[in-house]
């Protein structure tokens, strides 16, 4: 399979990697020195499951230098996404299937603004990866896990070959028949996690096992429950206290993207995540005074460590 990988991050360059691996046509598209890095000695992945590199040169500084792909990956963080949306239309690959592994709900409404809606597959990915120096990303733990599938019925194709592609590869894959659902889901559990690992500064076994951070983490949970049920994706009624369950069952030491972020003074997907829950509730009607909190006690970080810090 041929597959462009856009944003060859924690998230893109992992997959991208165990995907070229496997044998299947991989370029990625990345700038700055992680692209220089990558362009002179190939793409390192670090990880427990065994190291991959990838071969120097499959990697291009921008979207419009690639000729075609059979799918197009979207990896970058969500600041990014409506820049790559538009490039993404003004180039060769215009029209080529799309399927964004980024954190939310909002992303696909973004891409859509400039990319056929016909072309956007859905998915979610579970993992823990980040860039550690150019060129290297850095997997944490055994999770690599994607579920994805077709919005449409002339996506099936497509989404099948990637799901051979990432059993070659030994990815944990699946295909959904009602992705959007897999992606509030998502959204619910990472959310929780996210607003309250970042706000403690602190991973999930300490935010858990504190009484007033657990009812925390529970609430938050609540409310991107209530916005969903809102929005017309019905999840249950216990939902989030399932997912409060689930968080007993995960390490200690398991936190999330954006607090690794906070930690290393990185910018924060913030504004799509607690943020994006608080203006969507404020649309829909809904209450979410714990979302609207994280979000203004995070304000701060939102572009990265404050200056005077
Ligand atoms: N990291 C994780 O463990 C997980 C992340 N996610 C989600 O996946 C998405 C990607 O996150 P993550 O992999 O961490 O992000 P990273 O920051 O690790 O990687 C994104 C890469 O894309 C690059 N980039 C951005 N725009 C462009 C562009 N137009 N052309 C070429 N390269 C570009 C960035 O460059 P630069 O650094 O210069 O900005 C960066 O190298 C996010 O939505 C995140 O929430 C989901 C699950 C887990
Ligand atoms: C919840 C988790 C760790 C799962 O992949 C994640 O997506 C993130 O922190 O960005």
């Amino acid at each position: 399979m041929r597959i462009a990988v856009v944003g060859a991050g924690g998230v893109g360059g992992y997959f991208g990697a165990r995907l070229a691996a496997a044998g299947h046509e991989v370029t990625f598209v990345a700038r700055g020195r992680h692209l220089e890095a990558v362009r002179g000695s190939g793409l390192l992945v670090r990880s427990p499951l065994g190291d991959v590199r990838t071969p120097p040169g499959s990697v291009a500084g921008a979207v419009t230098e690639l000729d075609s792909a059979d799918l197009v990956v979207v990896a970058v963080k969500l600041w990014d996404t409506e820049d790559v949306a538009r490039q993404l239309a003004a180039s060769k690959l215009a029209g080529t299937p799309v399927l964004s592994l980024q954190n939310g709900v909002h992303k696909d409404t973004v891409l859509g603004r400039h990319l056929p809606p016909e072309s956007l597959l859905g998915g979610a990915c579970f993992i823990s990866a980040f860039i550690e120096e150019p060129g290297v990303v850095r997997h944490n733990g055994s999770l690599q896990r994607m579920v994805f599938g077709a919005r449409r019925p002339e996506q099936e194709s497509v989404a099948r070959q990637l799901l051979q592609a990432c059993v070659d590869a030994g990815i944990d894959a699946e295909l959904s028949a009602d992705v959007d659902r897999v992606i509030w889901e998502k959204f619910v559990f990472l959310v929780g996690l996210s607003a309250t690992t970042t706000a403690v500064r602190q991973p999930l076994g300490v935010v858990r096992s504190d009484e007033r951070s657990r009812v925390l983490l529970r609430e938050v949970m609540e409310e991107v429950v209530a916005v969903a049920r809102a929005s017309g994706v019905a999840l249950a009624d216990d939902f989030a206290e399932r997912q409060l369950a689930f968080c007993d069952t995960l390490p200690a030491d398991m936190t999330s993207s954006m607090h690794n972020d906070l930690e290393h003074g990185h910018r924060l997907e913030l504004p799509w995540l607690s943020g994006g829950v608080a203006g969507l509730a404020a649309e829909l009607g809904v209450p979410a005074p714990r979302n609207r909190t994280v979000t203004d006690v995070l304000s701060p970080y939102v572009l990265g460590k404050p200056s005077g810090a």
